[in-house]
């Protein structure tokens, strides 16, 4: 639903350089989890179905990159427009394919309302789009703006302090901004071109040529604009943190396998949000695709051992046939139960490198997969426990648990004058279940350390819990 009804349309200036970033690649084509970072822009833009025509503006050596990214990504409605050598440059230019017929093979439909949005500004939601677009609706631009982080001053020309201004009065300019069409279409055509080459600010072109003053919408902290390098870490940062909030646990309801099968999912659950699926459910493609489509990345796949690469195998080509672009890396990681109660490492080379051969397949597919052994011997503990033990166990001491699980004896012993009754000692033989817990705790703990890093270089490792 458009807001207020109007037609929209938005301009993203992606042809700089990114100097003070450094590096070789400008900044908007630095991959951030495997993805460019202009990408990240154009999705936030292109899933919000009352933004019509998405231009994107490159610099001319970059144009057929950004093709390729376009197509690799499937992003839809997007059409890339040459820059120009100044970011005010490159806006006009890319506001000209809505007014005029040379600068486009075909001329695009003139939106009401043009939002404008850095590309390097990766996490703009539809809350502040619709909010600046209403207010551009009601006077002829707006734009978001946040609280200042420092006191700006004012140095004079021998480096000294000229003033400062009152920080309380100011606000950083952010993006996005929007516009009347023919306000902002009017500011570029009259300005001057010092304007073009030096300005900074939209905003203020709409307010020296069109007199229209902005209104100031208060926006987010994570409409940040990538700068320097830092701000590529704290991006992936934020994606792999808002990656990382739901899991989707499938799992067998056999017998070995539903124990750890239950106790899994509620050790994860502590940390994140959590989907249980059954392997029949799981093998109904639609169930499993409206989860994916749900924003949910990542995928533990318990089994037992001999048929888990099958189930994973299965998953990965339900992701595959599902409809979404894998826009961020998937991470699966496939659980092997070993419950055979030896010592012996279950696990030969022969699965070792075949897990891993899988694992390099599907990471071309934007599928991370990692092996999880989760060891788990029904464990047979035999103590013989004396008075003194009894009495330390009754004070809380650890083995106070398995304790109260086990059978003890009561002897009674006759010395021909007295009849003592004495706690002598007791056998326990029993599964220990706190160590069941422990293990399932630290495969949980394994899982959220693969689902929060989502790294690369791990896959087709087996982990150990
Ligand atoms: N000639 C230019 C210069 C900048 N931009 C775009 O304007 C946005 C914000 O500009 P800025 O952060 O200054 O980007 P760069 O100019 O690339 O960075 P730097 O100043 O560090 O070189 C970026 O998406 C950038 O690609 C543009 O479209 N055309
Ligand atoms: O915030 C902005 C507009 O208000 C711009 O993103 C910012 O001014 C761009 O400037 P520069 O290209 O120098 O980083």
């Amino acid at each position: 639903m458009e807001p207020g009804g109007v037609s929209v349309s938005a301009v993203l200036p992606a042809g700089g350089s990114g100097e003070r970033l450094g590096g070789a690649t400008p900044k908007q084509f630095c991959a951030v989890q495997g993805r460019p970072l202009v990408s990240y822009a154009v999705r936030a833009m292109e899933r919000i179905s009352w933004i019509s025509d998405i231009i994107v503006v490159v610099s001319p050596e970059n144009i057929e990159t950004m093709k390729t990214i376009i197509e690799k990504y499937g992003h839809k409605r997007v059409t890339v427009v040459e820059g120009g050598i100044t970011r005010h440059r490159s806006i006009f230019n890319g506001l000209k394919v809505f007014a005029e017929k040379q600068f486009s093979s075909h001329l695009f439909q003139k939106p009401e309302v043009v939002i404008i949005h850095d590309a390097v500004r990766p996490f703009v939601e539809e809350d502040i789009l619709s909010k600046v677009v209403m207010a551009a609706k009601e006077h002829g631009a707006a734009g978001a703006i946040r609280p200042l982080v420092s006191t700006v001053v004012a140095s004079a020309a021998d480096g000294c302090l000229d003033h400062s201004l009152e920080r309380a009065r100011y606000r950083a300019s952010e993006m996005p901004q929007a516009f009347l069409f023919d306000v902002i279409y009017e500011a570029y055509q009259q300005c001057t071109d010092y304007d073009l080459d030096y300005g900074t600010e939209c905003l203020h072109l709409a307010l020296k040529y069109c007199k229209t003053n902005a209104k100031l919408v208060e926006g987010t902290a994570d409409l940040w604009k990538v700068t320097y390098k830092r701000d590529l870490y704290a991006a992936e940062s934020i994606i792999k943190d808002n990656l990382s909030q739901e899991v989707c646990v499938i799992t067998d309801a056999n017998e070995t396998v539903a124990q750890v099968g239950f106790l899994l999912p509620e050790s994860l659950k502590r940390q994140i949000k959590v989907e249980t699926v059954s392997i029949s459910q799981s093998r109904n493609d639609n169930h499993l695709q409206s989860i994916f489509s749900g924003q949910c990345y990542n995928f533990v796949c318990v089994n037992d051992k001999k048929c888990a690469i099958q189930e994973t195998q299965q998953l990965v080509h339900i992701l595959e046939k599902s409809d979404i672009p894998l826009l961020h890396p998937v991470v699966l990681i496939s659980v092997y139960l070993d419950i055979s109660g030896n010592n012996s490492f279950s696990i030969g080379m022969e699965e070792l490198a075949s897990i891993k051969k899988f694992a390099r397949e599907t990471k071309k597919k934007n599928i991370l997969v990692y092996g999880l052994l989760i060891q788990y011997k029904p464990q047979l503990q035999s103590k013989i426990c004396q008075r003194g033990q009894w009495t330390a166990s009754r004070r809380g001491e650890q083995n106070v648990l398995w304790m109260n699980t086990t059978l003890f004896m009561l002897i009674s012993v006759y010395d021909g004058w007295h009849l003592k009754t004495q706690l002598k000692f007791f056998t326990v033989q029993t599964k220990d279940p706190s160590l069941l817990q422990e293990t399932v705790n630290s495969a949980a703990a394994l899982i959220m350390a693969l689902i929060k890093d989502r790294n690369p270089e791990l896959i087709g490792q087996l982990l150990v819990a």
